[in-house]
């Protein structure tokens, strides 16, 4: 089995410290707090620690100020119950303990006068390690910036001059966790417990990490394979004050008709709210009149014929220069001249400018099948996934099978990204695949479709990658369905969907949970991980 034959469910092998975050706050929306996440950590610390040494041997827990040290703060009351002789130096004023997670960990700690010691070191001079036969690291764990400053640098030390056994909390203190670099002092471990998956920085340092363990905390696989609150809070860029106009995305829409005016401006209104700073909209002139009603839009008018046409395509490419993302497809039709116009664009746009299609821009590269590529979303319902392909992918309940055969398409197609929109949705580029769930059930109103191209450009635009693109974009075009459903009922429509958009972009959490309408749908299991067959 050739390893680019493998698929795989969630997040992938290993974790950035981005992942990290994302999976802990799509755990908390799935109903696993962070403060069970914390404990279990913590456990799993004081488990491997137990089976390492000794019971009443006497162990160091030094505690940073973070979520790393609320982990050994939870580890040291785990060893005390165990019977080892425990005190815990924390090297920050305990109103330093930011999250409530690491506060309860350290309240709980305080109130075991007679089982832990407590020790307050803000002086580096204070830490004495000697006698030790474990010293445990919770000092700093993924939320590592630079180099360690005092007095964690001077922990290091202490910890590495030490002689007893080094048990390093999810990541030595001192390593970056993403890159494997230790700009500073970096504790030595002899053994790391890492949670939920390996780390890249901690698989390029073995010198540093020792023998790495990685434990499950508890989060539900649900928290990769599903897209979530987490990916839009930290995987979309945020404007700073230094952003200037443009750098936030440029986004370009082409479609619309004679026949069809509206679904160009739904997809293009929609990319405006995804957070986009300038959305050009290329259309014949009927329906650059309607779009004029929206001035944030900036209109492109394609003269002389009532829709889409070769002579067209060099106005198009001009305006392509200026964009990051182009939008092709909803309300085109599917006259000659505009299929025509259609494979041209797609064949002089340059390589590596990011392309949605859909709509009939699906249809009409049906039979052009050589001009999709990794560097496009394709955004095809059951029918269009069909025509596109010429296969019909399995139903919505045999969710394995649906997953393989839209995998299996994308990877046939240079690994573009597909997002097979159904009741779940299906991301994949062929390599990777997650599902999405929110959504809502009059989500079947015309123009949610037009919606979710336009988003999908929009995060193209800020510099996502086609496959997290496409993947956000659905969670944010679902859960802001949801939100409209909620309101509008039966009666919601595209509009009303755009409506929702920046709620759900500016408070992802906050909407979590109405994001998702069914919490459970009849589906065939589907376990994470790598799949060997496509
Ligand atoms: N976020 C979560 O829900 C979970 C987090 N977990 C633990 O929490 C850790 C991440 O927590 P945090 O994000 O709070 O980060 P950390 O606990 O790794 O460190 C953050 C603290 O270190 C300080 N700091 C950063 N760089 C520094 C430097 N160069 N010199 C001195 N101080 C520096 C920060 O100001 C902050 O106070 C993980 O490694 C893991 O151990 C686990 O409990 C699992 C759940
Ligand atoms: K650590």
């Amino acid at each position: 089995m050739q390893p680019e034959e493998r698929l795989q469910i969630g997040l992938g092998s290993h974790i950035t410290s981005i992942d990290v975050s994302v999976i802990d706050t799509n755990s908390e929306a799935l109903g696993v707090s962070r403060l069970q996440l914390m404990e279990n950590a913590g456990r799993s610390v004081a488990e491997e620690l137990a089976k390492r040494t000794k019971r009443g041997s006497r162990i160091a827990v030094l505690a940073g100020p973070g979520g790393n040290g609320g982990d050994g703060l939870a580890a040291a009351r785990h060893l005390a119950y165990m019977g080892y002789s425990v005190d815990v130096v924390l090297l920050a004023k305990p109103s330093e303990i930011r999250s409530p997670e690491a506060r309860a960990m350290y309240e709980a700690v305080e109130l075991m006068d007679t089982t832990i010691g407590l020790q307050v070191a803000r002086n580096p001079r204070d830490i004495d390690l000697h006698g030790y036969d474990v010293v445990v690291d919770a000092l700093l764990g993924t939320g590592l910036k630079g180099a360690p400053r005092s007095p964690y640098a001077e922990a290091i030390d202490a910890i590495n001059n030490a002689d007893a056994l080094k048990i390093a909390v999810d990541v030595p203190s001192g390593l970056n966790a993403d890159t494997g670099e230790a700009p500073g002092p970096c504790v030595k471990a002899d053994v790391t417990v890492t949670f939920h998956k390996p780390k890249p920085g901690l698989l390029k340092r073995p010198d540093l990490v020792g023998e790495l363990v990685v434990a499950s905390i508890g989060a539900p696989p649900e928290a990769e394979i599903y897209v979530g609150p987490g990916d839009v809070l930290y995987r979309v860029p945020r404007r700073s004050w230094r952003t200037h106009k443009g750098q936030a995305g440029r986004v370009l829409v082409v479609g619309g008709s004679e026949d069809f005016i509206g679904a160009p401006i739904i997809s293009a209104l929609a990319a405006q709210r995804a957070g986009v700073d300038l959305v050009y909209i290329a259309a014949p002139s009927k329906v650059i009149t309607a779009a004029s009603k929206h001035p944030v839009l900036i209109p492109v008018e394609l003269k002389d014929a009532p829709w889409l046409s070769p002579d067209h395509v060099d106005t198009i490419l001009r305006v392509a220069e200026r964009v990051d993302s182009i939008v092709i497809g909803m309300g085109l039709g599917l006259n000659r001249d505009t299929q025509e116009a259609v494979k041209e664009l797609l064949a002089r746009i340059p390589k590596d400018k990011p392309v949605v299609l859909d709509a009939d821009a699906l249809k009409i590269v049906s039979d052009n099948r050589e001009l999709i590529r990794r560097n496009m979303v394709l955004t095809p319902h059951e029918v269009e996934f069909h025509k596109v392909f010429g296969v019909k992918p399995a139903p919505v309940e045999e969710l394995p099978a649906r997953i393989r055969d839209a995998a299996r398409q994308a990877r046939l197609h240079g690994n573009v990204t597909i997002i097979l929109k159904g009741p779940i949705d299906v991301i994949t580029d062929g390599v990777r695949a997650r599902l999405n769930k929110t959504g809502a059930p009059a989500m079947s109103a015309g123009g949610t479709g037009d919606a979710l191209a336009g988003i999908t450009g929009a995060l193209l635009a800020k510099g996502l990658e086609p496959f997290d693109a496409a993947c956000i974009a659905a969670y944010i075009n679902g859960a802001a369905g949801a939100l409209a459903y909620k309101e509008y009922g039966e009666s919601m429509n595209a509009m009303d969907l755009i409506g929702y958009i920046h709620v759900v972009l500016n408070g992802p959490v906050k909407v979590a949970k109405e994001a998702l309408v069914y919490r459970r749908l009849p589906v065939k299991r589907t376990a994470i991980g790598v799949w060997n067959t496509l």
